[in-house]
C-alpha cells in the first residue's frame, strides 16, 4: 500500500499533485512519500511484535539522507556496504550501534572507520576477511563483532543478477565451510562472535526460499552450539519483493509470522533477536519518478514516445529488462490510445524505461515511474554527462526538495585540463 493516488483524473504524492511538483521543480525528479516510507517500515516492526528484532534498512536501495533520517527517527538500524554508507547513516542521525556491515570486500580504512565508531557487526563474507578484520582490530586496540555470512545455496528464484544465496554466487561463506570458519572466527583474539548472517536474493516473492535457508541456519546452528559457539542474533538479510506489476509477494506479516512460528519449535527460538536487512520493501512503492514526453515519433514497426528521462536516471529496465509501470499523471484530457516503447534521450539502444506500453499521451505530458523508490536514484549516473535529476519528498501537503538537481558545472568538480603545453 503507498500513498500514490488518482484524485479526478490526476496522479497525487499524499496531498501534492505530481503536476504541480513538475511544474515547481521541473523533470525528470524523483518524488518520494513520506508516509509510505514509515508505513512500510512499520509493517516490519508491527509483524515481529514483541520478538526481540531490528530492523536494518539497507542502505543501497536509498541512501538519501532525508529518508535515512526519517527512518533512524523511527528506530531503524542500518544495513551498509561501504563507509560512504556509514558516513550518510551518521550524518542523517542514525546510531551506529544499530548498524550492520555487509559486502565481500571490506578494506582497512572501512574497518577503522567502524571500529572507530562501534557498529553492531560486521558481516563478515570469507576466511580473508575475517584475518584482515582481526588484524585491523587488534592494530586498534579493538575486539571486533562479527557475524559470519553463510550462504545457504538455495534457490531464491529470482532475477539470475539479483540472486545472491547460491554456490555459484559470489556472495558468503558456503554452508559446507561455515563450520570451520566460526572455529577461525572464534580462535582469532580481536574478533567476538555475535551472529549469523544470510542473505539470499532481492525481489523474492515467496516464502519457501527464506524457509528452507532457516532450516539449514538452524542446523548449523545446532553444531556451533555443540562446539560452545553461541549466537546471540540470527540476520536473515533483505529480499522480500514488491508488487511492481501483478507479483503478489509475501507481505512482511506472513512472512514475519511464518519465520516466528519455526523459531518456536526451536530451542531458544523465542529469546533469539531477528535481524532483517529491508531494502526494496520499504523503498521501492514509496517513490516515483516523472518524466516529461518531448516527442512521440511513430514508426513503421513501433511507436516510440521519448522522454526527457533515460537509463542513466533509471537503469533497472535496461540492465535487468524490469518492468515499471509508467502512468500519465493527468487523465483529464482525451489522447488517442498507442502502443509505445517509452525511452530516453541516451545514445544507447538499450536505453528505455519500458517497451510496448498502451499509453494515451501527447507531446508535453508527464508520466509517472511508478515503484522507483528503490534502485532508482542511486543507481543513477551522469552517462552522456546528464546531471542526475533532483529528489524530492512529499510529507502530507508539504514537498521538500531533499536533493537539487545537479548543476552541468557540478560534473566537472575534480577534473582538470593537463597543463599549458602538455595538452
Ligand atoms: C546483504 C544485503 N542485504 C540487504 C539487501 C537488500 O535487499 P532488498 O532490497 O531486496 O530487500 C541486499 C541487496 O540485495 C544485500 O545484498
Ligand atoms: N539493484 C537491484 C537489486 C540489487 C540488490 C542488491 N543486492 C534492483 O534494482 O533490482
Amino acid at each position: 500500500m503507498d500513498y500514490f493516488n488518482y484524485r479526478d483524473g490526476v496522479l497525487y504524492a499524499e496531498d501534492v499533485p505530481l503536476s504541480r511538483i513538475a511544474n515547481e521543480h521541473g523533470t525528470p525528479c524523483y518524488v518520494y512519500s513520506k508516509a509510505t516510507f514509515e508505513r512500510h517500515f512499520r509493517a516490519y516492526t508491527e509483524a515481529l511484535g514483541s520478538h526481540p528484532h531490528l530492523i536494518c534498512y539497507a542502505v543501497k536501495a536509498n541512501s538519501n539522507l532525508a529518508v535515512l533520517g526519517l527512518l533512524a527517527k523511527l528506530g531503524a538500524g542500518f544495513d551498509i556496504v561501504s563507509i560512504g554508507e556509514l558516513e550518510r547513516v551518521l550524518k542523517a542521525g542514525g546510531d551506529p550501534a544499530k548498524v550492520v556491515f555487509s559486502g565481500v570486500a571490506k578494506q582497512p580504512h572501512e574497518m577503522v572507520r567502524a571500529l572507530d565508531v562501534g557498529i553492531k557487526c560486521f558481516n563478515v563474507e570469507s576466511r580473508p576477511e575475517l584475518e584482515r578484520l582481526n588484524r585491523v582490530a587488534g592494530e586498534q586496540g579493538k575486539v571486533a563483532p562479527v557475524s559470519l555470512r553463510v550462504n545457504p545455496d538455495v534457490d531464491a528464484g529470482t532475477h539470475p543478477y539479483i540472486s545472491t544465496g547460491l554456490k555459484d554466487n559470489k556472495f558468503g561463506i558456503s554452508i559446507d565451510e561455515a563450520l570451520a570458519a566460526y572455529e577461525l572466527a572464534a580462535s582469532l583474539p580481536n574478533l567476538q562472535v555475535k551472529g549469523l548472517d544470510c542473505h539470499i536474493g532481492s525481489q523474492l516473492t515467496e516464502t519457501a526460499p527464506f524457509l528452507d535457508a532457516l532450516e539449514r541456519l538452524l542446523v548449523l546452528m545446532e553444531r556451533l552450539r555443540e562446539r560452545g559457539i553461541e549466537i546471540d542474533h540470527l540476520d536473515l538479510g533483505g529480499g522480500l519483493g514488491v508488487t511492481y506489476r501483478d507479483e503478489k509477494p509475501p507481505q512482511p506479516f506472513d512472512y514475519a509470522s511464518q519465520l516466528l512460528a519455526r523459531l518456536s519449535r526451536w530451542e531458544g527460538g523465542e529469546a533469539l533477536t531477528l535481524l532483517f536487512e529491508p531494502g526494496r520493501s520499504i523503498a521501492a512503492n514509496a517513490g516515483v519518478m516523472l518524466t516529461r514526453v518531448e516527442f512521440l515519433k511513430p514508426g513503421e514497426t513501433k511507436n516510440f514516445a521519448i522522454v526527457d528521462a533515460a537509463m542513466n536516471d533509471l537503469i533497472r529496465p535496461a540492465l535487468y529488462q524490469a518492468w515499471q509501470a509508467i502512468v500519465p499523471v493527468d487523465t483529464r484530457e482525451a489522447r488517442e490510445t498507442a502502443l509505445y516503447d517509452v525511452v530516453g534521450p541516451v545514445c544507447e539502444t538499450g536505453d528505455f524505461l519500458g517497451k510496448e506500453r498502451e499509453l494515451s499521451i501527447a507531446e508535453g505530458d508527464l508520466l509517472a515511474v511508478r515503484s522507483a523508490g528503490a534502485y532508482g536514484f542511486v543507481m543513477a549516473s551522469n552517462y552522456n554527462s546528464r546531471p542526475r535529476a533532483a529528489e524530492l519528498m512529499v510529507d502530507g501537503d508539504s514537498c521538500h526538495v531533499v536533493r537539487a538537481r545537479e548543476t552541468v558545472a557540478s560534473l566537472w568538480a575534480g577534473e582538470a585540463l593537463l597543463p599549458e603545453g602538455e595538452r
